[in-house]
C-alpha cells in the first residue's frame, strides 16, 4: 500500500504528494485524511494522507516508509482534502497551508529528536558515564539535555553522532494533547466501609476522611478535588492507594470552557410571518440537497436568530450537522447562550478566546460525533462533520471573514463550496449584507421570476413590528459654530441625562477604524514612526509604550519631541478612555463600561463586561466596533455616535459601505424590546449618503447609491480583484522584478484575448494594474510594490497568477523577491 503524502514544509518546490510505502502494521488504520509522521530530507516531517495507491509513481524500492501514524482517527475528512486543495489553487497559496487551516493548532506537530546509543561496535567510543546515563534515562535522551550535562564532551558526542556510536531518532510531538488528570476510584471489589477504616490507624484522621467521602459519594473523583473537599493531602490519598484500598489512574478529560455554566433551556417560539416564510424557504433548500445558498436580508431585531434556531432543529432531526459561523467579536455568551439554551451539549464551540487546549477538547467533541451543531468564528468552517445539512453565516458582511494571512481565505466562499459536496444549504444572515452578496442574490431573485427558486429572503420588519428606532444625526460643525467645544453634542448630552434619569441604559459607540492613536509633535508637527516600516507607532496608554504594528517594534514614549526638542508632544489614546473621563466629568456618578482593547484582552474579560452591562450594573456601555453587533439588552433606549466619519476617509473603496454597515448595526442596538429607541449620530458630514440613508434605515437607497460609485471607479461587485504584493530589501530590483512579472501577467492574458479594458463592454475582460508602490511601501525593512489584477466574466484569475508567479518562484529569476497574493482583498494595502 502506497500512502501520498503532503508533507510539511512550506516551499514551492516541494508542494506536492510524495509517496510513501506502508508498513503492514498500519495499513488497517491509515486512511485519506491521516495525520503521519515521515522522513524527508533527513528529518521526520508531519504529513497528511491525501490519497492511498496500490502502485506508486516511481521505483518502488526507493520508497521510504511512513514513520509514523499519528492519531487513531484521521482528523481530516477525505471532502476537506478535496476542499484543501481547491484552496491551494483558489487562494495560490501551498496545498500544506490550506491543510494546516484546517486542524486545531493542538495538531500542529513538531519534530522532536532524540538521542540513542547506536551501533554497538562503535559504542566503546564512548564515554562510559554517557552510555549508562542513557540507559538510566530509558534509552532515549534530548540532544541539548545530553550537552548540557557533558559539556566537557560536547566534541565526542559530535563524533559519536557522525561514527553511528549515537543514534538520532525523530518523532513528531503534538503541541499539546489530551488532559490526562488523576482520578480515584473505589477498588472493583472494595470492601465495606468499617472493613476499610479498620485498616487506617485512628491518628490518621485525614485518610478517613478521604476514604469516608469516596465511600460516600461512591463515584470517580478528580484527585485534587478529593483532597480539597476531604481536608486530606494528596499524600495521604496516595498512602490509601498504595493500601489498595482506593485506586488512583490517569483519566482523559475533557476541558469544557462551558462547565460552570448553566444554560436554561429555551423552546422554539411560534414564529412570525415574516419568519415562517423564511423557514419554509430554509427547509425546502435542506430537502433539495444542492448544495444552495440564500442571503437572509433581516433588519437588526427581525429575529434572524429564531430563524437560524429551527432550521437547525431541522437540520438535526435529518441527522445531519449544523454549522454556524459568527464574528469573532459578537461570539459572546450572548450569542452561546442562545445555541446552548437551544441545543445544549449537542453545541460545540470554537472561540479564540478559548485556550488551545479549550479548542482542541471542543473539536474533538465534533469529530468524535458528540456535537451535531459547531459554532464559531471563521475557521469553524472546517468542522470535521461527515454529513453537514446546514451553513450559517451570521453578519455575513463582517470582514474578519477573510483571514489576512496565508492562506488568504474567504469563509463564505469556502462555505459555499462546502456546502456543494455535502449539498448542504448555506444561509448568509445580515441587516446589512455585503455588496458582493446582494448583488448575487439580486441576479437570483432575477431568475427567480423566470421561474427558478429565489436565493433572497427579505425579512424587513422587527419582530412584533416593533418600530425601528429614530436616528437624529447632529452636525457638529454647527456645534462648534454655536460654541460647543466638547465632544458631546446638546442632543446627545440631554438624551443622556434623560436615560440617566429614566434609569435606562445606553450604548456610546466610538467609531475606531481610522481613529489613530499616534504621537505627534505640536510644535514641529513631528510623528514617531516606526524605523523599519513606513507607518506611524501606535501609543499603548497602559505601558507608555510605542509600538508598530507591522513588525512588533516597540520604544519607550518620549517626554519631549526627539526631532525639536518642545515639550508640547501630545499623545493620542484610545480615545475611549478620553470619552471615559469626559463622561465623568460631565455625568459625575455615570457608572461606565468601557469595552475596547485594553479591557478585553484578559480572557472573558469581554463576557463579565456585558454580563455587568446585562446586569444593569452600568448606565453606560462605552466602545469601539465591539459594542455595535449582535446585543439585545431590553433596556438599552439610546444608542449616540461619537464621530460617524472617521472611517468614511479612509483609502479604501469599501469605505462607505463600511461606515453604513457601522452604523446601521449600532442604531439597532436600540429599542429592541419594549421601550422605544433613540439614535444620535455625530458627525462632520452628514450629507454623505452613507450617514443620509443610515439614518432612514434605507439600505435599498444605500445599495443604489454604492453601486453607481462602484460601477464608475470598476470595483467589485462589477468586477473582481486580485492583489499581488511584492517585497524586497532593495528598491531598484524590486521595481524591475515588480515589471517583469506585471508584463509576464499582461501578456499571459493578451494571449487569451482578455486583455481588454473594463469598460470595453466585454463579458470577460483582466485589466492588469500596476506595479506601483503599496499604501505601506516598507514594512519590516522591505519595500513593497502592488500590481492589482482587475477581472470581469467566468476567468480563473487564480490560474492566471499562480501562471506568471512561476518563473519568479520556481526558477532563475527568483532573487528572493517575496511575492503575497491576495485573492478577492478586503483592503487593498
Ligand atoms: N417569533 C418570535 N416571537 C417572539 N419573540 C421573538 C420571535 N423571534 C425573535 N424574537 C425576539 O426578538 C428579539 C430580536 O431577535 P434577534 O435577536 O433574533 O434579531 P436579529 O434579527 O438576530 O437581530 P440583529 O441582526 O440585530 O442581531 C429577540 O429578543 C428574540 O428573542
Ligand atoms: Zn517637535
Ligand atoms: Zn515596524
Amino acid at each position: 500500500m502506497i500512502a501520498k503524502v503532503i508533507v510539511d514544509v512550506p516551499s514551492r518546490q516541494t508542494d506536492r504528494p510524495f509517496d510513501y510505502e506502508v508498513p503492514e502494521s498500519m495499513s488497517g488504520w491509515l486512511e485519506v485524511g491521516s495525520r503521519v509522521g515521515v522522513p524527508f530530507g533527513g528529518r521526520v516531517l508531519q504529513g497528511f494522507v491525501i490519497g492511498i495507491a496500490d502502485s506508486a509513481s516511481v521505483d518502488r524500492t526507493r520508497l521510504k516508509m511512513v514513520a509514523e501514524l499519528l492519531d487513531p482517527v484521521p482528523p481530516l475528512l477525505p471532502d476537506m482534502i478535496e476542499l484543501s486543495q481547491w484552496m491551494s489553487e483558489k487562494y495560490c497559496c501551498s496545498w500544506t497551508q490550506a491543510l494546516q487551516a484546517m486542524i486545531p493548532a493542538a495538531l500542529k506537530g513538531k519534530e522532536e529528536r532524540q538521542i540513542a546509543l547506536g551501533d554497538e561496535d562503535a559504542a566503546d567510543q564512548l564515554p562510559s558515564e554517557i552510555a549508562e546515563w542513557i540507559r538510566g534515562a530509558g534509552g532515549l535522551v534530548k540532544l541539548e539535555a545530553l550537552i548540557a550535562r557533558y559539556p566537557e564532551h560536547l566534541r565526542t558526542v559530535k563524533h559519536a553522532l557522525r561514527s553511528g556510536a549515537l543514534a538520532q531518532q525523530s518523532s513528531i510531538k503534538d503541541r499539546l494533547s489530551v488532559k490526562k488528570v488523576l482520578t480515584v476510584f473505589l477498588p472493583d471489589a472494595a470492601p465495606t466501609l468499617e472493613q476499610a477504616l479498620e485498616q487506617v490507624p485512628a491518628r490518621a484522621a485525614k485518610q478517613r476522611d478521604a476514604l469516608m467521602m469516596m465511600y460516600e459519594r461512591a463515584e470517580a473523583t478528580p484527585l485534587q478535588e478529593l483532597a480539597q473537599q476531604s481536608g486530606a493531602s494528596s499524600a495521604s490519598i496516595k498512602a490509601l492507594a498504595d493500601k489498595e484500598l482506593l485506586v488512583i489512574r490517569e483519566v482523559e478529560r475533557d476541558r469544557d470552557p462551558y462547565k460552570d455554566r448553566d444554560f436554561a433551556r429555551t423552546r422554539p417560539l411560534p414564529l412570525m410571518d415574516g419568519q415562517r416564510e423564511v423557514f419554509s424557504r430554509i427547509i425546502e433548500a435542506m430537502a433539495e440537497e444542492q448544495g444552495r445558498t440564500m442571503l437572509l436580508h433581516g433588519v437588526t431585531g427581525s429575529g434572524k436568530t429564531e430563524v437560524y434556531l429551527q432550521s437547525i432543529q431541522y437540520c438535526l432531526d435529518q441527522e445531519k450537522q449544523a454549522i454556524v459561523l459568527v464574528p469573532e467579536i459578537s461570539l459572546t455568551p450572548q450569542m452561546v447562550e442562545r445555541f446552548k439554551g437551544r441545543f445544549g451539549d449537542a453545541v460545540a464551540v470554537l472561540h479564540s478566546r478559548l485556550s488551545s487546549g479549550e479548542r482542541f477538547d471542543e473539536w474533538r467533541k465534533i469529530r468524535s460525533k458528540k456535537a451535531q451543531v459547531a459554532i464559531g468564528a471563521r475557521s469553524a468552517i472546517f468542522a470535521p462533520f461527515e454529513r453537514i445539512g446546514l451553513i450559517i453565516i451570521d453578519e455575513e458582511h463582517e470582514s474578519s471573514y477573510k483571514q489576512e494571512e496565508s492562506p488568504k481565505y474567504h469563509a463564505r466562499d469556502v462555505a459555499v463550496r462546502r456546502a456543494k459536496q455535502h449539498g448542504a444549504a448555506v444561509v448568509l444572515g445580515s441587516a446589512t449584507p455585503s455588496l458582493e452578496s446582494f448583488a448575487a442574490a439580486s441576479r437570483s431573485a432575477a431568475q427567480a421570476a423566470a421561474g427558478g427558486p429565489s436565493a433572497l429572503l427579505p425579512m424587513p420588519e422587527r419582530v412584533g413590528g416593533r418600530p425601528m428606532p429614530e436616528v437624529e444625526v447632529v452636525d457638529m460643525r454647527e456645534e462648534l459654530r454655536a460654541g460647543n467645544r466638547s465632544m458631546f453634542s446638546r442632543k446627545l448630552h440631554s438624551a443622556l441625562l434623560e436615560r440617566l434619569e429614566r434609569g435606562e441604559q445606553s450604548v456610546l459607540l466610538l467609531n475606531r477604524r481610522g481613529y489613530s492613536t499616534f504621537v505627534m509633535c505640536r510644535s514641529c508637527g513631528h510623528t514617531a514612526t516606526c524605523p523599519h516600516c513606513d507607518i506611524s507607532l501606535t501609543f499603548h496608554q497602559k505601558s507608555r509604550v510605542l509600538r508598530c504594528h507591522y513588525c512588533g517594534h516597540a520604544e519607550g514614549a518620549p517626554a519631549t519631541c526627539p526631532s525639536c526638542e518642545s515639550e508640547h508632544i501630545r499623545y493620542f489614546g484610545t480615545g475611549t478612555q478620553r470619552v471615559e473621563e469626559e463622561l465623568a466629568k460631565l455625568y459625575p456618578g455615570i457608572r461606565v463600561i468601557r469595552m475596547d482593547v485594553d479591557t478585553t484582552s484578559e480572557k472573558h474579560a469581554h463576557e463579565r463586561l456585558l454580563k455587568r452591562f446585562g446586569d444593569r450594573e452600568a448606565d453606560v456601555l462605552l466602545g469601539t466596533q465591539m459594542v455595535a453587533k449582535g446585543l439585545d439588552f431590553p433596556y438599552v433606549t439610546l444608542v449616540g455616535v461619537i464621530a460617524a466619519d472617521t472611517s468614511l476617509h479612509l483609502p479604501d473603496f469599501r469605505a462607505a459601505e463600511k461606515t453604513f454597515q457601522l452604523l446601521t448595526q449600532v442604531a439597532g442596538r436600540a429599542g429592541r424590546h419594549e421601550l422605544e429607541g433613540e439614535v444620535v449620530i455625530q458627525t462632520y458630514t452628514p450629507e454623505h449618503y452613507a450617514i443620509e440613508t443610515a439614518r432612514h434605515h434605507d439600505y435599498a437607497a444605500f445599495v443604489a447609491e454604492e453601486l453607481r460609485h462602484r460601477s464608475m471607479m470598476g470595483y467589485p461587485p462589477y468586477c473582481r480583484l486580485v492583489l499581488v504584493t511584492m517585497s524586497h530589501e532593495q528598491l531598484p530590483l524590486l521595481a524591475s522584478v515588480g515589471e517583469q512579472f506585471a508584463g509576464e501577467l499582461r501578456e499571459l492574458a493578451r494571449h487569451e484575448g482578455l486583455l481588454v479594458p473594463l469598460t470595453s463592454g466585454m463579458p470577460r475582460a483582466v485589466e492588469v494594474l500596476g506595479p506601483v508602490a503599496s499604501p505601506i511601501a516598507r514594512m519590516k525593512d522591505r519595500y513593497r510594490f502592488q500590481c492589482v489584477i482587475k477581472y470581469r466574466g467566468s476567468i480563473d484569475a487564480s490560474a492566471l497568477v499562480r501562471r506568471a508567479l512561476r518563473p519568479f518562484t520556481e526558477g532563475p529569476q527568483q532573487k528572493g523577491i517575496l511575492f503575497s497574493v491576495d485573492v478577492d482583498p478586503q483592503v487593498i494595502l
